[in-house]
């Protein structure tokens, strides 16, 4: 057992992930850590004497209602991830920047430190109420591209802050491991090296990944809020499956309650007094999670699985759709038999468990597509529960807010002004209610009495904040001079097919894959190997015509480059 023992607290499971891979990397062998965001953090947690990292100075009054005495908080300070300022030093000096980041507080940190670090270069922050600076050449953003509209000029990708070394040497300090200081400065050079490497995009499986078992169900009936229709039948439709024995299946989009709501249905039901595990598919590789699941049995022993451990409760199976199909068909075996058989094991163990699934995709198209085996779908669909997302049921927007301000956040005299409610009201949420609850904590921590527009955090007024810099841009849009950026490379015909490929994708809300878009040119009649394409898609990119992001939503046709083709088009027509 590791002699200290360090806990790391966030707001933002995201950030909480980022600080804890990387304390993880510099210190894990030395000290032991745990991680929790302030939504988790409960009284019984932190034991006196125990050391907090927390991920801000404005979380203190936050945590400390759950605090004994005698407990450490150490602030942790964040800082540029210098391995990922490579672009930006390369550039010619006295270049001018505008820095977005999410939060005006978070703006202006990333704005004193590249000050601070990269002299070379002048440093705006992007504030959403005041004038934008004239000519800037450069769109700056620490891992938040995705706020940053198109038409804006070329964006430099800084990547997500990290911890600060001095904040690793307090730490460090406070252990008593002074001793180890050479060590652990290489060791923090190295932890930049690696997040640098990897894309930071949200997905909950890496969300998950270090903390992939829920072992004790914390929610009740009472906690959820419900108050639009659509909400208070789901809620109804889950009290009345919880008295049944049947499996169900939850089914909606990230952050919209699902683990909430199975924890409810194991409190609710007649196995309350049981076990409640949940793991979650996306955050295991295929045989690691079917041994977990199912236990094995070989000449080193007999190890149980979770379908052992929670029998005589729950088992919640979180992201069902990512289980390998020997997987699904061992699951099938249990829903038919109650009995579990262990890998590589011949008997097979009763088991009395109730079984929730979960899954943020529509499990029919997948057992239509045949990814899904359809007699495990018939099982799982017959009770199943779609939780809708946010955006469809706005009613429940201000409650939620009301709900996280005075239960969770303790703050019982903060007013939103009405145009920041509506802003509220009218944002899309594509984090649900997870990306609601980071938002009022914000508002929370931000220690006003009045919260209004310009408070609120910059995804949360994109719409707005786009139109803004589309018209200060659209100025900018030559498509003469663009046509002829194009054509120095000699393929002004395939670019317009490209962009018109995603503008198209973009009315019917689809993102296409290279590979996709290959196929679709093909079709057409432009036969362009991977690398060729690439090339194009590069130029319209560093032309502000396409915003190439990772992850889910892929590239996409930015504003500019709709404008540009809309031009083009009404060009050729005349
Ligand atoms: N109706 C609700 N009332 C109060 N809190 C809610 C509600 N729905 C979700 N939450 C809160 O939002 C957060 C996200 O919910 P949860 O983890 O259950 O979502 P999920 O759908 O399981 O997400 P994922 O698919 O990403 O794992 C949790 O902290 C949960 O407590």
């Amino acid at each position: 057992m590791k002699k200290h023992q360090l806990t790391l607290v966030a707001i933002q499971e995201e950030y909480l992930s980022t600080i804890s891979k990387q304390v993880r990397e510099i210190v894990g062998d030395l000290i032991e850590i745990r991680e929790t965001t302030v939504k988790k953090l409960t009284r019984e947690l932190v034991h006196p004497g125990e050391t907090l990292l927390l991920s801000g100075d404005f979380i203190v009054q936050l945590v400390k209602p759950f605090l004994p005495d005698g407990v450490t908080c150490i602030i942790a300070k964040r800082g540029l991830n210098f391995v990922n300022l490579k672009e930006l030093l390369s550039l010619p000096k006295g270049r001018k920047c505008l820095v977005v980041n999410d939060t005006r507080r978070n703006t202006h940190e990333t704005v004193e430190a590249l000050k601070e670090i990269v002299f070379e270069h002048q440093f705006y922050p992007y504030e959403p109420d005041q004038p934008l600076p004239d000519n800037i050449d450069y769109v700056v953003t620490p891992g938040e591209e995705q706020l940053i509209p198109g038409g804006s000029p070329k964006v430099i990708d800084i990547g997500p802050r990290v911890l600060d070394l001095d904040t690793l040497l307090e730490v460090s300090k406070h252990f008593g491991l002074t001793g180890h200081s050479s060590l652990l400065v290489k060791r923090y050079m190295k932890s930049l090296v690696s997040l640098s490497q990897e894309k930071q995009t949200y997905s909950p499986a890496h969300v998950h990944a270090e903390n992939t078992m829920e072992k004790k169900a914390n929610y009740f009936f009472a906690d959820v809020v419900a108050k639009s229709p659509s909400m208070v039948s789901v809620l109804n439709m889950a009290q009345k499956l919880a008295k049944t024995d049947s499996p169900v299946h939850l089914y909606g989009d990230t952050g919209t309650g699902k683990s909430m709501l199975a924890q409810a249905i194991h409190n609710g039901s007649h196995v309350r007094g049981g076990p409640y595990l949940s793991v979650n598919c996306a955050a295991r590789s295929g045989d690691t999670l079917e041994k977990e699941l199912f236990g094995t049995e070989n000449d080193q022993g007999v190890s149980p699985g979770l379908f052992e451990y929670a029998n005589g409760g729950t088992l919640c199976i979180e992201e069902v759709n990512e289980l390998s199909a020997s997987g699904q068909s061992r699951l099938l075996q249990i829903f038919e038999e109650k009995r579990v058989t262990r890998i590589g094991g011949s008997l097979s163990t009763p088991v009395n468990i109730r079984v929730i699934t979960t899954s943020s995709t529509d499990l029919s198209a997948l057992a239509k597509k045949g990814t899904f085996r359809r007699d495990l779908y018939y099982h799982l669909s017959a009770l199943a529960i779609n939780i809708p997302s946010l955006c469809e049921r706005t009613e429940d927007i201000p409650f939620l807010i009301d709900h996280y301000l005075k239960q969770h956040l303790g703050k019982t005299d903060l007013t939103i002004t009405h145009d920041a409610m509506q802003t509220l009201i009218h944002y899309s949420w594509p984090g649900n209610v997870r990306e609601l609850y980071n938002v009022v904590s914000h508002l929370a921590c931000l220690d006003e009495k009045t919260v209004d527009s310009s408070a609120l955090p910059l995804n949360v007024k994109k719409e707005e904040q786009e139109k803004r810099f589309h018209h200060h841009f659209a100025q900018q849009i030559d498509e003469k001079q663009i046509i002829q950026k194009i054509e120095e490379h000699g393929f002004l015909e395939e670019s317009l097919e490209i962009l018109r490929i995603f503008e198209r994708g973009k009315r019917v809300h689809t993102s296409f894959g290279r590979l996709a878009v290959k196929k679709i040119l093909n079709e057409r009649g432009f036969k362009l190997s991977e690398q060729q394409l690439r090339l194009r898609l590069e130029v319209l990119h560093e032309l502000g015509l396409l915003n190439v992001r990772q992850g889910r939503s892929g590239t996409t046709i930015s504003r500019k480059g709709e404008q540009f083709l809309k031009k083009i088009e009404a060009m050729l027509k005349a």
